[in-house]
C-alpha cells in the first residue's frame, strides 16, 4: 500500500490562527465579520473553512504534479525571465532567498488570471500544452472560486475600513489586466541535509506578499510566520479542509497600515515530513495594474504615515520591481536584494532566530 507523508508532528511549536467560517461570511454573519477583521489586523493570516473549493484545489494539485514531472528543459522553455514578468515557470534557484544571494529551492507554475479568462487568446503568454488543455476544466473553475472567496473577504474588509461600498472592488476589477495569478509550488525532499541546515535554510525566502489577498492550500508543514513582537519563526500547521488566507502589501497600503501584511517564508517540512516533496497552491488576488498604491484611510501610526508619503507607483510597477530584484539573474549584492522589498521590516529578517521554530 502507498504510504503518504506522516501528519504534522504534535510536538513542533506552531502559531495559532483564527478559524474563519466562510459559510458564515457568505451569510453576512456580523460576529464572523468581526473575527475576520481581528485576524486581518492582528496577524494578517487566518484559516478559512467551508470555502467550497476543495475539489478545484485537488484538481489543481494534480495538474501541478503532472506539470512538475515534465523534463526540466521542457519547463525551462516557459521560464519567466529576469524582467519582472511573473507568469509561466520559475525554476529552482532562479530567485534569491536572502540578502546573501542564497538560492531558493522552489519551482513555480504561475498561470495568469488574464490568460485563463481570455483563453484561448493569450494576454500575457502561452503555456505548455498540458496546462493549456486544463484551462477550461481545472484552472478556470479554481480561479472562479478563488476570486469569489477573495472578493467576499475584500467586501468585509471594505466595510470594516468604513470605505464607501465597492471601493476595494473597484481597485480589483476582474476584467482589467492584473498580476492575479494561480501558483503551484514544489520543493524537493530535504534528504541528506544536516539538522542545522534544515532548521536555518529558507527554501522560499522571508517576504510579504505583493498583492491584496492570498488564498493558500498547504498539505505538508513548511510555511512559517514571524509574528509581530516575536523573534522566532513559527510553523503554521496545515489543517485538512482549511485554506490559509493572508493579506499582502497592497491591502496594507490601502488600509493605511491597519490591515497587516505579515512576513512569512517556507522552510523544510518538520521531522519525518522533510523526506517528502512538498506541494502548495495559492491564488493571489492583486489590484489591477493601473491602480495607484496609496492609503485610502488615514494612516494609523507614525510609521504608516511615513510610508504613506513614499511614492509606490502603480500595482503593476510594484510587482515588476519586487519580482525583478528577487531574480538571481539580477542579484549583485545586498543592494539589489533590498531593492525588491515591499513592506517587509528588513531588519527583522536578518535578526530573527530560526532555531526555536523547529523545536529541539
Ligand atoms: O508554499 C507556501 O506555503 C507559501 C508560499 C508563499 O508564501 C508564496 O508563494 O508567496
Ligand atoms: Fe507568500
Amino acid at each position: 500500500m502507498f504510504e503518504g507523508p506522516p501528519p504534522f508532528p504534535d510536538d513542533v511549536p506552531t502559531h495559532p490562527l483564527f478559524v474563519i467560517d466562510y459559510s458564515l461570511i457568505d451569510q453576512g454573519d456580523e460576529a464572523e465579520k468581526d473575527r475576520l477583521w481581528q485576524a486581518a489586523t492582528q496577524l494578517g493570516f487566518w484559516y478559512l473553512k467551508n470555502h467550497g473549493a476543495e475539489l478545484e484545489v485537488e484538481a489543481m494539485f494534480s495538474l501541478g504534479r503532472t506539470f512538475m514531472q515534465l523534463p526540466l528543459h521542457e519547463k525551462l522553455a516557459y521560464e519567466e525571465g529576469d524582467d519582472g514578468m511573473q507568469f509561466g515557470y520559475k525554476a529552482a534557484g532562479y530567485h534569491t532567498a536572502d540578502e546573501h544571494g542564497t538560492l531558493d529551492e522552489t519551482e513555480f507554475l504561475d498561470v495568469a488570471k488574464d490568460d485563463v479568462l481570455a483563453f484561448p487568446e493569450p494576454v500575457h503568454r502561452t503555456y505548455p500544452p498540458l496546462v493549456a488543455d486544463a484551462v477550461p476544466t481545472v484552472l478556470l473553475p479554481f480561479m472562479r472560486k478563488s476570486l469569489a472567496v477573495n472578493h467576499a473577504l475584500l467586501a468585509v474588509l471594505n466595510e470594516k475600513l468604513e470605505l464607501e461600498e465597492g471601493t476595494l472592488a473597484a481597485l480589483h476589477q476582474t476584467e482589467e489586466k492584473s498580476g492575479c495569478v494561480s501558483r503551484v509550488i514544489r520543493t524537493p525532499p530535504q534528504t541528506g541535509k544536516s539538522k542545522e541546515a534544515l532548521e536555518r535554510q529558507a527554501l522560499l525566502g522571508a517576504h510579504t506578499d505583493f498583492g491584496s489577498l492570498s488564498f493558500l492550500h498547504n498539505r505538508l508543514g513548511g510555511l512559517q510566520v514571524l509574528a509581530p513582537g516575536t523573534e522566532d519563526w513559527m510553523y503554521i500547521k496545515p489543517i485538512p479542509g482549511h485554506a490559509i488566507c493572508n493579506v499582502g502589501d497592497a491591502l496594507n497600503i490601502f488600509s493605511g497600515g491597519l490591515i497587516r501584511s505579515n512576513m512569512h517564508r517556507v522552510v523544510s517540512p518538520p521531522r519525518a515530513q522533510a523526506q517528502y516533496e512538498r506541494y502548495s497552491l495559492a491564488f493571489f488576488t492583486r489590484p489591477h495594474d493601473s491602480v495607484v498604491l496609496q492609503p485610502l484611510v488615514h494612516a494609523s501610526s507614525a510609521d504608516a504615515a511615513q510610508t504613506a508619503q513614499e511614492d509606490k507607483g502603480t500595482a503593476g510597477e510594484w510587482l515588476v520591481r519586487r519580482l525583478k530584484y528577487l531574480r538571481t539573474g539580477n542579484y549583485h549584492g545586498v543592494e539589489s536584494y533590498t531593492a525588491h522589498l515591499g513592506t517587509e521590516e528588513y531588519d527583522r529578517i536578518a535578526q530573527a532566530q530560526p532555531d526555536a521554530a523547529v523545536g529541539a
